[in-house]
C-alpha cells in the first residue's frame, strides 16, 4: 500500500504523482471515505490560481492521508486474516480483534470489534494507528505500544469519548524475530463499569438500609400490632400478666399505643370473649363521667333517661374496663373508683344499693402519677392499687425500628381503604425515619393517610412531605444561642434544611451543597440523636 502521510500542502502532494507514475490519485478522508479523484492538473491549477477547486479544497480540509483505496490494504495481509476461513473464525469471536502489521497499519478487524466500538472496517483498515489516534477514533494505541516495546501490552482505551474498552495487544513474531503482526483483543468494559457502578450504588443503598434498618419486627399480629425489639419486653410482660387479675397501669405519651396495649392484654386474658370497654377520663365533665362509669337510676337527675342507664362498669362485666387519662379523674370519683378496685362494688348515680361488678381494670396516663400524688391531685392509695404492674410505652422517637414497618403497614392499609397503590420513595422513608414524631404513632397514621390521598403520583417522594419533617424545621430553633460551635451548627442545619426543602432529597441537597450524601445523612442523624 502506498500512503501519503501528512499531505498538508499542494506542493507536498505533487511529487507523489511522479513517484507513482500517475496523473490521478484517489483521495480519502481520514474516515476512509473516497472524496474523489485528485489530478495533477487540479494541483497545478490550484497552485497557479491560488484558488483551490472544490476537490482540492476538501482534500486540504480533510488532510489527504492515503492515495490508494483501503482494499489494497490486503496487500499487507499476507497471513490471510481477511480471507476464509480465518475471517469467519475471527468474526465468530465474541471479543473484538484488531490486527495491524509491523508498522502499525490496520490489517483487519472482526465483527465484534465493529459491534463493540461502532467503528467500521472501512474507517480503519489501511490506516495507520497514529492517524486513527490523531483523528480521535481511539484515545491511545496498544498496537503502537506493542511494536515499540515488543511485548504484550494491556491498556484501557476510550472510544468515541464514552465507551471504555480494555485492549490487549500481542506481537506475532516472524522466524527472524521481527514483528509480523500485532493482534489485539478488545473487550468492552463499559457494561462492566456500569455494573460496578450499579453494584456500588446497591451497596450504598444497602448501607443506607442498614442505617435506617428495616428492623426485625418481632411480631405483626393479624390485628396489625407492630412489636419491635424496644417494645417486645413490654408486650411480653403484658402477655404474662394478662392471664392474672393484677391491675395494670400503662404510661406513655399520647399516641404511643396505650389503648392498643390495653386491648392486647384483654385479648390475651381469659376474658378475651368478654367485652372490652374504654373510657377517656378527660372526655367528659365530672358529672357525665360519673354517669358513664357508674350508670344512674331512673330519675337520678334532670334529663336522665326515664329507665336509668347502665354504667360501663356494668357493661364491661366479665370483661375489661380501660380507663385512659386516669390522672385527670377528680378526687371525688377517685374515692368511688377505689371502692370498685378494693371491693368490686359501686353505687350508681342516684342509687341506694351497691352493685357488684367483675371487671378487669386497666388504667393509663401520660402523666407522672407520683407527681400528681405529691401535688395532692391523686390519691396515693388508689395509685398503689391500680399500678400493681406498671407498663411503659416509650415515645416513637425512641422506637425508631418501628417507623418504617409502621409506615409500610399503614400505607398498605390506606391503599386498600382508598383503592390506591401508593409507594414510599426511600428518600422519603429516610426523612420520616429521622423525624421525631411528637404525636407518636397517631401522627404517623394521620400523615400516612393524608399523603396517600393527596399525592399526585403513586410514588410518595420527599417533596410531598410537610416542612416539619425536614430536620432543621424542628431543631434549629433550639440552638440559636450558645457558643461558637453551637451557632455554627445552627447555621449549618439551616443551610441543609433549605437545601433539603428546595431539592427534596438528601442526594440532591448534598450535591447542591457540594458534600457527600453520607456526610449530610450523618449530620442529620447526629442532630437527631442530640435532640432525643
Ligand atoms: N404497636 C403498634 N402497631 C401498630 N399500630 C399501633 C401500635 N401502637 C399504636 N398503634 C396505633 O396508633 C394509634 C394510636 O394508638 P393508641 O390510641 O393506642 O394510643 P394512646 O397512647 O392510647 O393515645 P392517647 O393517649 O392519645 O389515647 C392507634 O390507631 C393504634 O392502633
Amino acid at each position: 500500500m502506498q500512503r501519503i502521510d501528512e499531505c498538508l500542502s499542494l506542493e507536498a502532494a505533487l511529487p507523489l504523482f511522479d513517484l507513482h507514475g500517475t496523473d490521478a490519485v484517489e483521495v480519502f478522508d481520514i474516515q476512509g471515505q473516497v472524496i474523489g479523484v485528485l489530478t495533477r492538473t487540479d494541483i497545478e491549477e490550484a497552485q497557479c490560481n491560488k484558488a483551490s477547486g472544490r476537490l482540492v479544497g476538501e482534500c486540504m480540509r480533510y488532510r489527504v492521508t492515503g492515495i490508494t483505496p483501503p482494499s489494497e490494504a490486503q496487500s499487507v495481509d499476507a497471513f490471510g486474516f481477511d480471507q476464509e476461513p480465518l475471517s469467519s473464525l475471527l468474526d465468530a469471536l465474541h471479543d473484538g480483534v484488531y490486527i495491524t502489521d509491523a508498522s502499525g497499519i490496520t490489517v483487519t478487524i472482526n465483527k465484534a470489534y465493529e459491534r463493540i466500538t461502532g467503528i467500521s472496517r472501512a474507517e480503519v483498515v489501511g490506516f495507520h494507528m497514529a492517524d486513527l489516534v490523531k483523528a480521535g477514533f481511539i484515545s491511545k494505541s496498544a498496537s503502537l505500544e506493542v511494536i515499540r516495546e515488543r511485548r504484550p501490552i494491556t491498556l484501557v482505551q476510550t472510544i468515541h469519548d464514552s465507551r471504555k474498552i480494555v485492549v490487549t495487544g500481542t506481537p506475532m513474531f516472524k522466524a527472524d524475530g521481527s514483528i509480523a503482526y500485532v493482534v489485539t483483543s478488545v473487550r468492552d468494559i463499559t457494561e462492566l463499569l456500569l455494573a460496578k457502578h450499579a453494584q456500588e450504588q446497591l451497596e450504598q443503598i444497602q448501607r443506607m438500609r442498614e442505617t435506617f434498618k428495616v428492623p426485625e419486627v418481632t411480631a405483626l399480629s393479624a390485628s396489625g400490632v407492630i412489636i419491635s425489639r424496644q417494645t417486645e419486653p413490654c408486650f411480653e410482660l403484658a402477655r404474662r400478666v394478662a392471664k392474672t387479675s393484677a391491675k395494670i397501669l400503662i404510661r406513655g405519651e399520647t399516641g404511643t399505643g396505650k389503648t392498643l396495649l390495653a386491648r392486647y392484654i384483654h385479648q390475651h386474658s381469659d376474658r378475651a370473649d368478654g367485652p372490652f370497654m374504654e373510657l377517656n377520663c378527660t372526655a367528659f365533665p365530672e358529672g357525665l363521667l360519673e354517669a358513664e362509669l357508674f350508670g344512674y337510676t331512673a330519675g337520678a337527675f334532670t334529663g336522665a333517661a326515664p329507665k336509668g342507664k347502665q354504667g360501663l362498669l356494668d357493661v364491661a362485666h366479665g370483661g375489661t374496663l380501660f380507663l385512659d387519662e386516669i390522672g385527670d379523674l377528680s378526687l371525688a370519683l377517685q374515692v368511688k373508683l377505689l371502692k370498685v378496685v378494693e371491693e368490686n362494688r359501686y353505687l350508681p348515680v342516684g342509687g341506694t344499693a351497691f352493685r357488684q361488678t367483675d371487671v378487669r381494670l386497666i388504667t393509663a396516663t401520660h402523666q407522672d402519677l407520683h407527681d400528681r400524688v405529691k401535688e395532692g391531685c391523686f390519691r396515693e392509695d388508689l395509685f398503689y392499687r391500680i399500678s400493681v404492674v406498671p407498663l411503659w410505652l416509650s415515645p416513637l422517637r425512641q422506637r425508631r425500628d418501628e417507623i418504617i414497618p409502621l409506615l409500610s403497614y399503614y400505607l398498605s392499609h390506606f391503599n386498600k381503604l382508598h383503592g390506591l397503590c401508593r409507594r414510599w420513595d426511600p428518600e422519603a422513608l429516610e426523612l420520616l425515619s429521622s423525624y421525631p414524631w411528637p404525636g407518636n404513632i397517631r401522627e404517623l397514621i394521620n400523615l400516612t393517610e393524608r399523603l396517600t390521598v393527596t399525592v399526585l403520583e403513586d410514588l410518595i417522594t420527599a417533596t410531598s412531605l410537610p416542612n416539619e419533617v425536614f430536620p432543621c424545621a424542628t431543631l434549629c430553633v433550639k440552638h440559636v444561642s450558645g457558643d461558637l460551635r453551637q451557632q455554627v451548627m445552627h447555621f449549618e442545619q439551616q443551610l441543609i434544611h433549605q437545601a433539603l426543602a428546595s431539592h427534596g432529597s438528601t442526594r440532591a441537597a448534598a450535591t447542591a451543597l457540594g458534600v457527600d450524601q453520607s456526610t449530610l445523612v450523618k449530620k442529620q442523624r447526629r442532630w437527631r440523636q442530640a435532640s432525643i
